[in-house]
């Protein structure tokens, strides 16, 4: 089998730690001999009741840990220290984004890698004590009203609540932490009521750094920082529970005990000011000015994540955990933009089978959006390992939220090459955890696709089939039988039936490796079905929402269209109606004109023509009759509001 390939950079590198087993099952892991300095290659071969899957596989990874392997040796071998090296970025070179995550069984021992226990520090831990080390008397003063808090503030991309770790804890504990955890910072200025749900029942938990673990200790541990710079070191948390992401700084957060307060999830998306690369929008905070601070945060969000206890493990992680350490970085004297680079801790939910677990009701659910993931997260895995550089377009990283945090910035960006700070793609390390004696099944699921290399070995030929081979050898060689080639002698048969017995060991072998094949397969079909279904399912939605949207767009196009004809039309009848009122008016003129010329100088009853005469005193009469019933209409008209021309008296008259 080939060594492991060295990862490129937008890779995981893979180390596997093995935890000290105390169950009573026989070992189905081992550690192959190293070639070189330190182990690489692993075997699993399954327990023998395991009739269904005898191969015996074999792993490689970047290398494997023994069981006797100490917090100390992970955090100097794995590449941890390089990574925090990395975040911190040296004299004249931008820091780099970092992710560390730890995948594993329930209770192999991730969060014990990661996050320690009560007598021993975790990795974070580890890297948070080196940091603040390192950065000393270089870290700034991050108070309210300092000059670098507003910078700070203002220079963030996330659209995040900043708070000062001491008016953080002042808020949540009360007064008294700040004098168990003395800060470089004055006293917090800004109010932070929002986060004082019971500051009392709270105190009873208040996380103190001296009864935290000190070791192991990193005293000797000295990297080196840019002379020139200031440091300002950012922390926040968030988990990944159910498939949406919450604060676990947040005031809300810290009622999550009440059922009634619902906590609100954030996004992961890009800002205004973060248009090349994904942020989770919305985070609280908080700037720490010492390691004693850092520890009572991340103690805090801890506290606050979502716990529950299943089968499988009395304490189990039941949603996937970030603590993120953002190292910001400026020239002291100059006061240039700060530059900011991410190391990422991941504590990832263990897999189990929810049978195995006897999880049940929501925690069954959870379980089965913890496989969803983790199942997601093996694809993009294994997809990256098989297509190294160029994976971006391949890995499906964009199927659930956990690997779309994970995976989103490992990739290099195709616009910020132009901007002043350039992102490089992200270092990531993954170390599965594993109990060489625990569940073989969802063990070997994970070797599976988390290592960097596999092979699938040819097992030993069933024992029984050689047996019933031998009885056959015995029973031919004493009764002398011919055998297919027509030969008799012992050594004939003997050699046929090693023949036979060879290939029946290789066709069961292939058997074997294609049912291990099939089933892997049928995994793989069923994960992309599911995902089809889903993706399905959310067209559909969207199908529907866009049919509303148009409708609804439709239906305003259209009103709007309606009322601007209607305007029209009426404008158009305003201005018939006044023209006719006009040409009434004229005619009306016209006709008293001509009366009055014709009626000048003398009466009518003056007239020669007796027939005119007459007709003069119809037409008078008939002119008053219509005078006054002018006068009757007009009062009409006077009552009936609005109609004021002649068209429109006319038209009331009509009507009544
Ligand atoms: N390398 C180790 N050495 C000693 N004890 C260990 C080791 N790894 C794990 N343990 C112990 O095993 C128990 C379970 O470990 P841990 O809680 O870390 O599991 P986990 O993988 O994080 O589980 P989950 O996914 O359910 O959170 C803990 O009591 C832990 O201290």
């Amino acid at each position: 089998m080939e060594p492991p390939p060295r990862p490129s950079s937008s890779l995981f590198d893979v180390y596997l730690r093995l935890r000290p087993s105390h169950s009573s099952n026989p070992r189905f892991l081992n550690v192959e001999e190293p070639a070189a300095e330190h182990p690489t290659h692993i075997t699993i071969k399954p327990p023998t009741n395991d009739n269904r899957k005898r191969a015996v596989e074999k792993f490689a990874f970047t290398r494997v840990f023994e069981e006797d392997a100490q917090q100390m040796d992970l955090f100097r071998s794995t590449g941890v220290l390089s990574m925090v090296d990395g975040v911190l970025g040296g004299t004249s070179r931008h820091g780099r984004d970092c992710l560390l995550a730890t995948l594993g069984v329930t209770g192999s021992g991730k969060s014990h890698t990661i996050l320690g226990t009560k007598s021993q520090r975790g990795l974070t831990q580890m890297a948070l004590d080196v940091l603040f080390q390192a950065t000393g008397q270089q870290l700034v003063q991050s108070f309210y009203g300092a000059p670098a808090f507003s910078s700070l503030v203002a220079t963030d991309v996330s659209e995040a609540n900043m708070f000062t770790a001491s008016a953080f804890l002042d808020a949540m504990y009360g007064d008294s932490q700040s004098e168990r955890c003395p800060s470089r910072a004055q006293t917090s200025m800004l109010d932070c009521s929002s986060f004082i749900t019971n500051p009392s029942s709270r105190s009873k938990n208040i996380p103190r750094p001296s009864a935290l673990p000190q070791n192991p200790a990193v005293h000797d541990i000295e990297l080196s920082v840019d002379p020139k710079a200031e440091y300002a070191i950012i922390i926040s948390m968030y988990e990944v529970y159910n498939d949406r992401i919450f604060d676990l700084l947040s005031s809300t957060a810290t009622k999550n005990k009440h059922p009634t307060v619902k906590r609100r999830a954030l996004l992961f998306k890009n800002t205004e000011q973060s248009p090349d690369r994904k942020v989770v929008a919305g985070l609280t905070k908080i700037i720490c000015g010492s390691f004693d601070e850092a520890l009572m945060v991340l103690e805090t969000g801890l506290m606050e994540r979502k716990v529950a206890g299943t089968g499988s493990n009395a304490v189990s992680s039941r949603s996937h955990g970030f603590f993120c350490v953002e190292v910001k970085k400026r020239n002291a004297e100059r006061k240039s933009a700060w530059t900011s680079s991410t190391l990422t801790i991941v504590d990832l939910a263990g897999s189990e089978r929810a049978r195995q677990a006897k999880t049940a009701g929501a925690t069954l659910a959870e379980a089965g959006k913890i496989n969803e993931s983790l199942m997601y997260l093996g694809q993009c895995m294994q997809m990256q390992s098989d297509h190294q550089d160029g994976a971006r377009n391949i890995v499906p990283f964009r199927q659930c939220k956990l690997t779309e945090l994970l995976f989103s910035n490992s990739f290099p960006s195709t616009t910020t090459r132009q901007t002043s700070h350039y992102h490089q793609p992200q270092k990531s390390i993954m170390i599965v955890t594993a109990d060489p004696k625990g569940d073989f099944n969802a063990t070997s699921q994970i070797l599976r696709y988390s290592a960097l290399a596999r092979e699938v070995t040819v097992p030993r030929i069933p024992s029984t089939t050689s047996t019933i081979l031998h009885g056959t050898i015995h029973k031919h060689s004493n009764d002398r039988t011919t055998t297919s080639s027509g030969r008799t002698t012992p050594s004939a048969i003997l050699e046929e039936l090693e023949t036979a017995q060879s290939e029946l060991a290789r066709l069961s072998s292939n058997l074997e490796v294609l049912a291990l094949r099939l089933a892997e397969e049928t995994q793989r079909r069923r994960a992309a079905e599911h995902s089809w279904q889903a993706a399905e399912a959310h067209m559909v939605d969207l199908e529907q929402e866009i049919r509303d949207e148009c409708f609804a767009a439709t239906e305003a196009a259209v009103l709007q269209e309606r009322r601007r004809w209607q305007a029209a039309w009426d404008a158009e009848q305003e201005n018939k109606e006044n023209h006719l009122d006009k040409k009434i008016d004229v005619v009306i003129q016209a006709t008293k004109a001509h009366m009055r010329e014709q009626g000048k100088g003398k009466g009518y009853e003056e007239h020669e023509e007796p027939g005119m005469r007459e007709r003069m005193r119809e037409l008078e009469e008939e002119n008053r009759r219509l005078k006054r019933r002018v006068d009757l209409l007009e009062r009409a008209e006077s009552e009936a509001p609005g109609a004021r021309s002649p068209v429109k008296r006319m038209r009331v008259l009509k009507n009544r």
